[in-house]
């Protein structure tokens, strides 16, 4: 497994205001698309690419175009604030969904809506901006291996130790891109310093 910290300054910038009680839903939705960007190109870094011969207004001349099927599973609810910035980048992109709400008391994640395109072969990016214990994500990466995907990458905004040692120890050839990584989980499993619940904070809820 390996974990990349995003250091663009503009994304450490995003993930600040993301954690700022202040920062307004509007700005809170422009960072999400903010630091999702920078978590995309960092995770398509090593995307395959072919030569095709094309012609510009001037010349012929061998070109360089991306030549990789990418999936991205969103975990709902929060990960669908995750997709727009992904498909902006990849506009080929087939989206896929995995539903989970965990328990307030347990923390435990309840799965209840799945939808994946033909993932088989595929590589997948899997995108939830926090991870936790790490229950949901486990759950999502899970699924995504049984439909078949040939590689995982799991973009999140922000990380706690726990969630990354979790998924770490269940799926060795898992990339995980994340904007930061925090000190550690409180007794109610929330991420501190964190920024909260940020289904709440996108949605209004
Ligand atoms: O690593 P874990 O301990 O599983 O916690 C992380 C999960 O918790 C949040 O979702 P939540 O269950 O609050 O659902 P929501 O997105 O609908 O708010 C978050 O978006 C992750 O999916
Ligand atoms: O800190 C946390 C933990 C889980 N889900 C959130 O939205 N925030
Ligand atoms: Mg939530």
């Amino acid at each position: 497994m390996s974990l990349e910290i995003i250091q663009h300054p503009l994304a450490i910038h995003g993930i600040n205001r993301l954690r700022d009680r202040e920062t307004t839903p509007q700005s809170f939705r422009r960072s999400c698309d903010q630091v999702t960007t920078y978590l995309a190109i960092a995770a398509t870094r090593d995307l395959q690419m072919k030569e095709v011969s094309m012609e510009t207004p001037m010349e012929q001349m061998q070109a360089r175009v991306v030549d990789e099927p990418i999936v991205v599973v969103a975990i709902l609810r929060a990960g669908a604030g995750m997709i727009d910035s992904v498909v902006r980048l990849l506009p080929e992109v087939s989206v896929g969904y995995i539903g989970l709400e965990r328990n307030e008391e347990t923390a435990e994640a309840r799965r209840y809506y799945c939808k994946f395109p033909p993932v088989r072969g595929n590589r997948v990016l899997v995108v939830d901006p926090m991870l936790a214990t790490g229950g949901s994500a486990e759950q999502a990466i899970e699924a995504v291996y049984e439909a078949g995907a040939s590689s995982v990458d799991f973009l999140c905004i922000v990380a706690a130790p726990e969630g990354v040692q979790l998924l770490e120890s269940r799926f060795p050839d898992l990339r995980i891109f994340a904007g930061a990584l925090d000190r550690e989980l409180d007794e109610n499993k929330y991420i501190r310093p964190g920024l909260g619940d940020f289904g709440d904070r996108l949605y209004g809820t």
